[in-house]
């Protein structure tokens, strides 16, 4: 089916993914394929894939081709496409550059997304990416268990609800293993849902928070790039901060969103790739 396809594994914050170069869009890469190589028994193992592959020569990517030489084609493990993942971004742009595939500029490297084109600056072990702006747009509910929590609904290319638990309930203490109930006439294709709890200051941010996701697609991973996005969004919006900075805490480690006074928007964070195979069938 695959055979013969080389592929790398690697992480951000443990949110893990397989890597597939298919530079000139050979490949026909399925939902069901792509489940199998996700598939953490039978499989590699992975919360999605990142299919490697030129602008010009994919149909999604194509409208981003005058500015960017990559696409990033996510999938999560079910199979299904997602427009944007920041944690992605990072693994992704660190594959091109160890294998050669691309060279950073002065100002980083550009690499298309479903969600547009944002790019990614290298500095050392760390990738910080130029994020499309989020969108804080609506108040709605997520229902984990017998708990329903206020949130805020964030587009960041991708749809996100981002809720603070109340209560003195715990992060720990939710069953994330089971998807959250949310609102679909408002989430119509889904939507990744952030659990967030604040953690103590922290110097050199104006905000710290703890999170946990559910990822659409995924289920919950141990971090979520675009979901920290949302969190740090809604935290600097609650504290009516223009400009700032959170550092986002998530199981697999720490994420940091920078608000700057140019209106950027950046996501920082590790982005490791831990090994090289080949698929047998
Ligand atoms: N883990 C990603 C988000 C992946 C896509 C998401 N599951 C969706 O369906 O929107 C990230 O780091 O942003």
């Amino acid at each position: 089916m695959m055979g013969g396809v080389l592929f790398t594994k690697g992480h951000g914050t443990g949110n893990d993914f397989v890597i597939i170069a298919d530079p000139d869009g050979a490949l026909e890469l399925t939902p069901s394929q792509v489940a199998a190589l996700c598939d953490r028994r039978f499989g590699i193992g992975g919360d999605g894939v990142l299919r490697v592959v030129r602008t010009a020569k994919d149909p999604d990517g194509a409208a981003f081709a005058a500015d960017a030489e990559w696409f990033m084609d996510y999938r999560n493990a079910d199979g299904s496409i997602a427009e944007m993942c920041g944690n992605g971004v990072r693994v992704f742009t660190r594959y091109l550059i160890s294998s050669g595939l691309a060279t950073p500029g002065p100002a980083g490297l550009p690499v298309a997304t479903r969600a547009g084109v944002v790019v990614a600056v290298i500095e050392g072990d760390l990738i910080r990416v130029n994020m499309t702006t989020p969108r804080v747009y609506a108040a709605s509910t997520a229902t984990t268990g017998p708990l329903t929590f206020p949130g805020m609904a964030v587009d960041c290319g991708n749809p996100h609800l981002v809720c603070a638990l109340h209560d003195g309930v715990e992060l720990s203490s939710l069953d994330l293993s089971v998807a959250p109930d949310f609102d679909t006439a408002l989430f119509s294709r889904g939507v990744n849902v952030e659990f967030t709890v604040p953690a103590p200051p922290l110097d050199g941010f104006d905000r710290h928070v703890a999170m946990r996701v559910h990822e659409r697609g995924s289920g919950e991973t141990l971090s979520c790039g675009s979901g920290a996005l949302a969190v740090g969004a809604v935290a600097l919006r609650d504290a009516g901060l223009t400009t700032g900075k959170v550092a986002v805490e998530l199981p697999g480690g720490r994420l940091e969103v920078t608000h700057d006074a140019d209106d950027r928007w950046w996501l920082a964070g590790p982005a490791v790739l831990v090994a090289n195979g080949e698929i047998l069938d």
